[in-house]
C-alpha cells in the first residue's frame, strides 16, 4: 500500500501528528502502533481509561514495554522503565500531570539554533492544544482538544492540604497557576483528567479524526525497519502479529553515520521520600493521586524553579505513583513526597542491545554524575523531612519510612541513599537532538528532519535538546 506519510508509533506524538496531518484531505496518512488499538471508547480497558488507575504501567502489564535501565553505577538492581505499548502510547498509561516548561527552557533551545522553538513561538501551540477549565488569560487555551483542570482546594484530601500549608509555612509563595510563565511556589497541579478520564492523545486528537477517509490506523503492527533507496526513506517494513523468525537479521546496514544518535539522554531523576500514614488516614482511591505541588529554586542554583516536589497518596485499585511508576507501590497503600530534579546537569546514553527491534535498548541514565545534581537532591530530601514534621502532618503521619534516621545523619549517608534509590519519572528525551547546520551531534534539524537522509523525520521528545522544567507530554501540535 502507498501512503503519503507513514507514522511509526501511535503515542502522544504519533496520534497528534496523525490527526493534524490528515486534516488535509489530499494527504493520505498511515499510523502504525505496535500495541493494541481501541477505536471505541466503550472497550477501552479500565487501567487505560481511568486516570487514578496505574495498572497499565505495572511491570507485567500487556500495555507496558517494560524496559530496564541503569540509573547510577551504585544501584544493585536495574530500574524498571514503563513505556506505553497501546494506542496513545505512554500518554495512555501516564500520570496526567499537565505542566509546561519554563520560558527559559524553550528559549535555551532557540539559542542553540532551533529558533522555531522559542517560548513565544511554542506558546500559541500550548494554547491551541488545551481547554483550561480554570484559568482564563493570554497564556491559556479555551478551545483545544485536551481538557485541563485542577482539584479545587475544598476537595483536597487532608494530606494534600497539609502539604500545601507546610510549604507555605516554609516560606514558599502561593502559585495560583503552575502553567504561568512566572510560575514558582506551591499550588494545585494542572491535570488532563476531568471526570477521572485519562485524556491521552488517542482520545483527544486521534478519535475525533478517525472518520477521515485519508487516515488509516493499524494497531498490533510493529515496524521493523525503515526502507531506504540510497539515503531516501521510501517505506517501512513491518511485522504483524507473531514475529517471523526468518526476518531476523544478523547485522544492520549503515545508511548514515550520525554520531549524536543515542547520546545526550536526558530525564527528570526522582527520589521517593516515604511517609508512614497513620491508621485510617484518607488516601486517594478514585480521585487524582497528585493534587498539589511545589516548584522552587535550589539553594545557590542559577536555574529558576529547578526542583519540584509533589505529594502522592494512593490506596485501592491499580496501586502506584502516577509519575514515579506503579512498580513502587507498597502494599497498595502509600504516601510519599516525589522529589524531582527538573533540570539535571548529568546526561546518559542509549545504545542497541540487539539487532532485533523487539529487544529493548540499553538505557544508561548516568544520573547524579554531576555533584550539583546530588547536592540539589540532598537539599530537597532534607526539606521533605522538615515538611513531614509540620503540625498539619502530625495527625496524619507518624514519620518518615524512608530515608531512615541513619540515612539522614550525614551528607555522606544521605548521598549514598540517594544514589541507591534514584529513580525516574519516565521523561526520557534528547537522544536524537535537534540542532542547526554545523552542529555535528544534531541528529535532526529544527523541523525534525533527519540530517543526511531524505523523507524521514523523528517527531517525538527525543529531538528535544534537554528536558523542560515540567512533565513531558506537552508538545507542539
Ligand atoms: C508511567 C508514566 C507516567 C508519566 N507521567 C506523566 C505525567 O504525569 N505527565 C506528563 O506530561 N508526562 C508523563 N509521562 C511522560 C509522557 O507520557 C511521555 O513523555 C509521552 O507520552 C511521550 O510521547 P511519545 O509520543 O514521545 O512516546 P509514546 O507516547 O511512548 O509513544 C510511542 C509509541 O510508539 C509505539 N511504538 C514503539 N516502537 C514501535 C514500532 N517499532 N512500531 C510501531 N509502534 C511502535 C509504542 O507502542 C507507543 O505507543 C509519563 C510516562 C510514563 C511511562
Amino acid at each position: 500500500m502507498k501512503y503519503d506519510v507513514v507514522i511509526v508509533g501511535g503515542g502522544s506524538a504519533g496520534c497528534t501528528l496523525a490527526a493534524r496531518l490528515s486534516e488535509d484531505p489530499n494527504r493520505s496518512v498511515l499510523l502504525l502502533e505496535a500495541g493494541p488499538d481501541y477505536p471505541d471508547f466503550e472497550y477501552l480497558p479500565d487501567e487505560i481509561k481511568y486516570g487514578y488507575n496505574n495498572g497499565a504501567s505495572e511491570i507485567d502489564s500487556p500495555f507496558n514495554w517494560s524496559y530496564t535501565a541503569r540509573g547510577s553505577a551504585q544501584q544493585s538492581q536495574p530500574m524498571n522503565i514503563a513505556r506505553g505499548k497501546v494506542i496513545g502510547g505512554s500518554g495512555s498509561v501516564n500520570g496526567q500531570v499537565f505542566l509546561r516548561g519554563l520560558p527559559e527552557d524553550y528559549d535555551s533551545w532557540a539559542e542553540q539554533g532551533n529558533t522555531e522553538w522559542s517560548y513565544v513561538n511554542v506558546l500559541p501551540f500550548f494554547r491551541k492544544q488545551e481547554t483550561d477549565m480554570d484559568v482564563r488569560d493570554d497564556f491559556h487555551g479555551t478551545e483545544g482538544p485536551i481538557p485541563v483542570r485542577r482539584v479545587p482546594r475544598q476537595e483536597w484530601l487532608p494530606v494534600y492540604e497539609a502539604f500545601h500549608q507546610s510549604t507555605l509555612d516554609e516560606g514558599f509563595p502561593y502559585d495560583p497557576d503552575m502553567n504561568n510563565p512566572e510560575t514558582s511556589g506551591t499550588g494545585a497541579v494542572p491535570m488532563n483528567n476531568p471526570g477521572n478520564i485519562r485524556m491521552s492523545a488517542a482520545l483527544s486528537y486521534l478519535n475525533p479524526a478517525r472518520h477521515r477517509l485519508n487516515l488509516t490506523v493499524r494497531g498490533g503492527v510493529q515496524a521493523r525497519r525503515v526502507v531506504f533507496e540510497g539515503t531516501r526513506a521510501v517505506g517501512v517494513e513491518v511485522e504483524s502479529g507473531r514475529r517471523a523468525e526468518h526476518l531476523r537479521e544478523m547485522g544492520i546496514p549503515v545508511v548514515l553515520d550520525s554520531p549524536g544518535v543515542g547520546k545526550n539522554l536526558r530525564d527528570h531523576p526522582m527520589a521517593l521520600v516515604d511517609l508512614e500514614p497513620r491508621e485510617g488516614v484518607a488516601l486517594s482511591e478514585d480521585v487524582p493521586r497528585i493534587q498539589t505541588g511545589l516548584r522552587y529554586t535550589a539553594e545557590g542554583s542559577h536555574l529558576r524553579s529547578d526542583m519540584q516536589i509533589t505529594l502522592t497518596s494512593y490506596a485501592g485499585v491499580g496501586g502506584g505513583d502516577p509519575i514515579a511508576g506503579a512498580s513502587r507501590s507498597r502494599n497498595g497503600k502509600t504516601l510519599h513526597f516525589t522529589v524531582i530534579l527538573e533540570l539535571a546537569e548529568s546526561s546518559g546514553e542509549l545504545t542497541l542491545a540487539s539487532t532485533d527491534p523487539a529487544v529493548g535498548p540499553n538505557i544508561d541514565y548516568r544520573y547524579l554524575e554531576d555533584e550539583f545534581d546530588v547536592q540539589r537532591m540532598r537539599e530537597a530530601i532534607r526539606l521533605c523531612a522538615r515538611l513531614a514534621e509540620h503540625e498539619k502532618f502530625q495527625p496524619l503521619v507518624s514519620g518518615l519510612a524512608a530515608p531512615g534516621p541513619a540515612d539522614l545523619e550525614s551528607d555522606e549517608a544521605l548521598d549514598a541513599w540517594i544514589h541507591a534509590n534514584i529513580g525516574t519519572t519516565f521523561h526520557s528525551c534528547g537522544s536524537a537532538r535537534m540542532g542547526p547546520d554545523g552542529d555535528a551531534m544534531a541528529v535532526v534539524d529544527q523541523h525534525c528532519r533527519v540530517r543526511g537522509v531524505e523523507g524521514l523525520r523523528v517527531v517525538d521528545l527525543s529531538v528535544a535538546p534537554n528536558v523542560v522544567r515540567a512533565t513531558r507530554t506537552r508538545r507542539r501540535s
